[in-house]
């Protein structure tokens, strides 16, 4: 199996405090692993030293076999907060072209990428308009579209619908599942809802709050073997779904 992404027994210090005890993980090309856990255990930190933000305390970070010392134009970030991350002087378009400046992409090459990643995420009709004339949701599909357009060999996505309404936040979660399918996207995602992470994992990784040498940052790893693709009612209503719920919750209350 093609690793991507390899974290070996890495912890992570931060301001005198231990956030991360040694946790190990491994993510695989085209995979979609999910991290949860209680606000506070290190989600965003856990991804952020993944993208090379962070020096680990212990442990090493590797991509590809190679260690990581450092942010990469290899991996997308995906956050929360679209607002703070589109800019608002610049139309959808050009909120994309800000990657392909980025990697110094040919100014002629530049417009069918653009192009061809806001069809892909259903915006190619907006790509004049600024973001405040946007719903959130359709903001979010420009990150996203600005990520795509990175061609990255990671996406690492913190809590990317936690500040959309339900309906637009499980149309996004469809439309990202879709694009993991078709294109072999490789995926991190942080989120706080158990059942958004059961429902787009293929793997989900539980954290728990204030890790103890008996109890470690790593409370659970488990699979996610339901069919794809997934249903919002059906997938949701599957006993397996219900059961493994069920597991995540209670190692996330212990
Ligand atoms: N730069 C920093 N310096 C010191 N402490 C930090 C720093 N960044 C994060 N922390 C602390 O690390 C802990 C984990 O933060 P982190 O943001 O990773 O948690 P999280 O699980 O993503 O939380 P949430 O679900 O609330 O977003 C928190 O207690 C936070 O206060």
């Amino acid at each position: 199996m093609d690793t991507v992404l390899e974290l070996d027994q890495v912890a992570i210090r931060l301001g005198g405090r231990e956030i991360l005890s040694p946790t190990s993980l491994n993510v695989h090309r085209g995979e979609f692993v999910c991290v949860i856990g209680p606000s506070g255990c290190g989600k965003t930190t856990l991804l952020r030293a993944a993208a090379g933000f962070f020096t680990p305390a212990a442990g090493r970070v590797t991509r590809h076999g190679k260690p990581v010392t450092g942010p990469s134009r290899e991996v997308a970030f995906v956050f929360q907060d679209y607002g703070r991350a589109l800019l608002p002087w610049r139309t959808v378009a050009r909120n994309v072209e800000l990657a392909l400046e980025a990697a110094r992409v040919p100014q002629a090459e530049r417009h069918a990428r653009i192009d061809r990643v806001l069809t892909t995420v259903g915006l190619a009709a907006h790509a004049h308009k600024f973001p405040s004339q946007l719903s959130g949701g359709m903001q979010q599909r420009v990150q996203i579209a600005r990520c795509l357009a990175q061609q990255p060999q990671l996406m690492l996505m913190d809590e990317p619908f936690g500040a959309l309404d339900a309906q637009t936040r499980e149309s996004l979660q469809d439309e990202l599942a879709r694009l993991v399918r078709e294109q072999g996207l490789t995926v991190m995602f942080v989120t706080h809802d158990l059942e958004e992470a059961l429902y787009l994992g293929d793997r989900v990784v539980a954290l728990r709050a204030n890790p103890t040498p008996d109890k470690p940052s790593l409370a659970a790893l488990i699979n996610v073997p339901l069919a794809q693709p997934r249903h919002q009612l059906t997938t949701r209503e599957d006993p397996l779904f219900l059961r493994l719920r069920r597991e995540l919750y209670q190692y996330l209350e212990h």
